[in-house]
């Protein structure tokens, strides 16, 4: 199956600026790319889903995989890979933050035979989909998961979700970084380990903390 990576390499991770610096977000960023990037390499290798991965990327980058330069918002840019006509293969679409995914995790989202596939994010996003008939579109922000129910409801198309702890787990916030460094496998938890970044439990709350120097 086709797998859309969308990836925004300009100033991304905005809302980790309270931990990492603006060049450390972005490093940050291309780590957690690495690790989905790896996952669905495992998949198409071990579990035998075949995957042809392509990175939605607004700017070019250096990438093991095809790089597609689109610079327009993510709805546009991803809706403009969907299946466009009925003939057509379908499509997933994951997001390049989610750095607790593993074979297993993902394998799942292609499970479904549905016209729609939703692995929800926490906080109303949509981190992952499958998509199957071209009268799905995508509405990303917000509660975007509301927003794909909805329009896949109004096209009478039938829509399974995913529940799953490490898909719904992508990296927006700081508190975030505290599942990576827990139960991260790749160059993610890595990278933050590097950068002094760790897990810190006090007074009944698990936070991170950065060491200095
Ligand atoms: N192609 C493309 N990908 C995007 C765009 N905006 C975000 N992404 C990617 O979509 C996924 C979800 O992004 P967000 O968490 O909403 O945004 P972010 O820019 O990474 O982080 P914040 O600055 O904290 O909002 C990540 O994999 C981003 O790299 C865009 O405009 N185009
Ligand atoms: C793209 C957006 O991601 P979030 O801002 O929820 O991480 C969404 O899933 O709609």
């Amino acid at each position: 199956m086709r797998v859309v990576v969308p990836f925004a390499p300009e100033r991304p991770k905005t809302r980790l600026a309270p931990v990492l610096g603006e060049a450390e977000r972005a490093a940050f960023a291309r780590a957690m790319l690495g690790d989905v990037l790896s996952v669905l390499s495992t998949l198409d290798r071990e579990r035998a889903v075949s995957v042809d991965p392509l990175v939605l990327s607004t700017a070019p980058i250096d990438c093991e995989v095809s790089v597609a330069v689109d610079d327009r918002p993510l709805t546009s840019a991803v809706n403009d890979r969907l299946p466009a006509s009925g003939g057509d293969d379908p499509v997933a679409v994951v997001m390049a933050d989610l750095a607790l995914a593993t074979p297993e995790a993902l394998a799942r989202l292609f499970g479904p035979d549905a016209d729609v596939v939703v692995a929800p994010g926490r906080g109303g996003g949509t981190n992952a989909l499958v998509v199957r008939d071209p009268a799905f579109r995508v509405d990303y922000h917000g509660a975007s998961v509301r927003d794909h129910r909805r329009i896949a409801r109004d096209a009478d198309l039938s829509l399974a979700h995913v529940d799953s702890f490490r898909l719904a787990a992508d990296v927006d916030e700081p508190a975030d970084l505290v599942e990576v460094l827990l139960h991260g496998e790749g160059e993610a938890p890595a990278w933050l380990a590097e950068a002094g970044v760790s897990v810190v439990a006090a007074d009944g709350r698990v936070d991170v903390e950065r060491s200095s120097g």
